[in-house]
């Protein structure tokens, strides 16, 4: 029930909201056969948990937006935007390595786009008619997660979509046990995946394809028609674009370790942006078979197989494209660009977190990679390393950084190394690329939930707004606010992070 399917909802009494956006919802004019028209469903008694100062800039907010009577209710989905076209989308996808048929926005309700090429959707607005056994809702818990690491990724300088704010409701949802509603507003230019592609090419529906490829390629990869490599076969040329964003992206991810958890073709953005803050975590101590996502038992997103997922899930998407590219060679031949572009990528996302601001040679990868082995060697903190290394070649004593280690002789050994390489280099430009490079705050499982505890149990949002303020500007030092930087208290690594959110 793709198209035209209908679900009960109470009448919208509610008065729309004026946010003083204009819209221009590009994605709603593609039609019913891409989506279904509908209202989030109100949730009773909304409060604010947490607002983003940057994305309310973004979309073009007025000041004190939040304080507009009707803005809460509207961006809790309880009242409706004037000029918003609400829809759920249609996307299919592979799910664990194994298709799963149809899925589609079964609790993200996109309200429309700006007319300066911002979709806003609310994210646990309620069922849709792609929820199947869901409740189309999302807890308090994992929407404070998603805020926080959108932006925090966002300042990173990681291709993500934003959050403009988070809302919760006391209206119990059960998970494991109950817990409490929350919806998420995000904001991405656009939040078509891989999955929507596979969707209308698993069906055979060539004409929604073309449709959506053409969408894409028009709004957002204008620069495939322009020839090029495919002599003009604009659908190749898609592929490779995507390829070499995704190959951009997860070479980010790895450099700043970034687990996302949950690499399903179906959380995979076309345009290239962490999408889907489910499972994910910033890695504590640095081991490369990390599986942050407890409901991932075979292990298949492990942190280090992710660079071959992405292309798993672009082969996927080679495939779905495939009746419109034309030849399997030429779709071949577009896929190979991110077997090139993600190595590249990453050898130069770490030669910056060494510092190496010269020209590559041919050591470094084997450089970084040593860098790596040593690390996992004793599952040295990753954040913590890379920060007291740029200090020191800031100008600290060495020893901070050796004694992260107790194998001193392996440090020894590879600081030799290091240095050689690193007396090629100025130093004040090594160090200022270095602290530019590796942050100081990230997003650790153990922050997000002394966060998300002190807005459950007390509504307290003040431990979200501090790591809110610091994760926005992730490379400053922060005086004061060492704790937030230090190392993960014993009980982080009992943490458990799933699906269920
Ligand atoms: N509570 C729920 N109610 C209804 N549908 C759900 C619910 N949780 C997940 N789904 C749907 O299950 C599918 C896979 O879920 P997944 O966990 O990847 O996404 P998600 O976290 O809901 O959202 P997104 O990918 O939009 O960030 C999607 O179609 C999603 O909409
Ligand atoms: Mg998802």
């Amino acid at each position: 029930m793709d198209t035209a399917a209908t679900i009960d909802r109470p009448a919208d009494t509610a008065l729309p909201f004026a946010s003083g956006l204009a819209w221009r919802n590009g994605f709603a004019a593609l039609g019913p056969r891409f989506s279904t028209a509908l209202r989030p469903t109100p949730l009773p008694a909304p409060y604010w948990v947490g607002t983003s100062p940057q994305v309310a800039a973004l979309l073009g907010l007025p000041a004190g937006w939040q304080d507009a009577p009707g803005a809460l209710d509207a961006f809790t989905g309880s009242r409706s935007i004037a000029g918003a076209a609400p829809l759920a989308s249609v996307y299919s996808g592979h799910q664990f390595g194994v298709w799963a048929g149809q899925l589609g926005d079964g609790r993200a309700i996109l309200l429309g786009e700006t007319s300066g090429g911002w979709e806003v959707q609310l994210k646990g607005s309620g069922r849709t008619p792609y929820s199947r056994m869901g409740d189309g809702r999302a807890v308090l818990r994992s929407s404070i997660r998603e805020f926080l690491a959108s932006e925090a990724m966002h300042a990173l300088g990681i291709p993500t979509t934003r959050a403009l704010c988070v809302t919760g409701s006391d209206a119990p949802v059960r998970r494991e046990e109950v817990e409490t509603a929350a919806v998420v507003a995000r904001v991405a230019p656009s939040f078509i995946r891989f999955g929507h592609f596979e969707h209308f090419a698993a069906t055979g529906r060539v004409d929604e394809l073309r449709t959506l490829a053409d969408y894409v390629i028009d709004r957002y990869y204008p620069a495939c028609r322009s020839g090029g490599r495919f002599a003009g076969n604009a659908y190749a040329a898609l592929l490779e674009a995507v390829g070499e964003r995704t190959a951009a992206l997860v070479a980010q991810w790895q450099a700043v370790g970034f687990c996302h958890g949950v690499m399903n073709t179906d959380n995979m953005s076309i345009l290239g942006l962490t999408i889907d803050y489910g499972p994910f975590q910033f890695m504590d101590g640095f081991d490369p078979g990390h599986i942050c996502n407890h409901s991932d038992t075979q292990g298949r997103y492990a942190f280090s197989q992710q660079p071959q997922v992405a292309y798993w899930n672009l082969f996927c998407l080679a495939q779905a494209l495939l009746p419109l590219v034309g030849e399997e060679e030429t779709a071949l031949a577009a896929l190979a660009a991110y077997r090139s572009a993600f190595p590249a990528a990453f050898e130069a996302r770490m030669r910056a977190k060494l510092g190496l601001a010269d020209e590559a040679r041919p050591g470094d990868g084997a450089l970084a990679d040593a860098t790596l082995r040593l690390l996992a060697g004793e599952r040295t903190d990753y954040t913590i390393f890379w920060r007291r290394l740029s200090r020191h070649v800031a100008g600290a004593p060495v020893e901070d950084v050796r004694d992260l280690f107790l194998d001193r002789a392996a440090f020894d050994t590879w600081m030799l190394s290091y240095q050689e390489r690193l007396s090629q280099v100025d130093k004040a430009l090594a160090a200022d690329l270095m602290c530019k490079t590796n942050p100081k705050f990230v997003l650790r499982n153990h922050l997000g939930e002394q966060a998300i505890r002190s807005a459950r149990e007390h509504r307290d949002f003040g431990e979200l707004q501090t790591l809110q303020r610091l994760l926005a500007t992730p490379y400053d030092e922060h005086p004061g606010h060492d704790a937030h930087a230090g190392f993960p208290p014993d009980w982080a690594s009992s943490i458990e992070i799933s699906c269920s959110s």
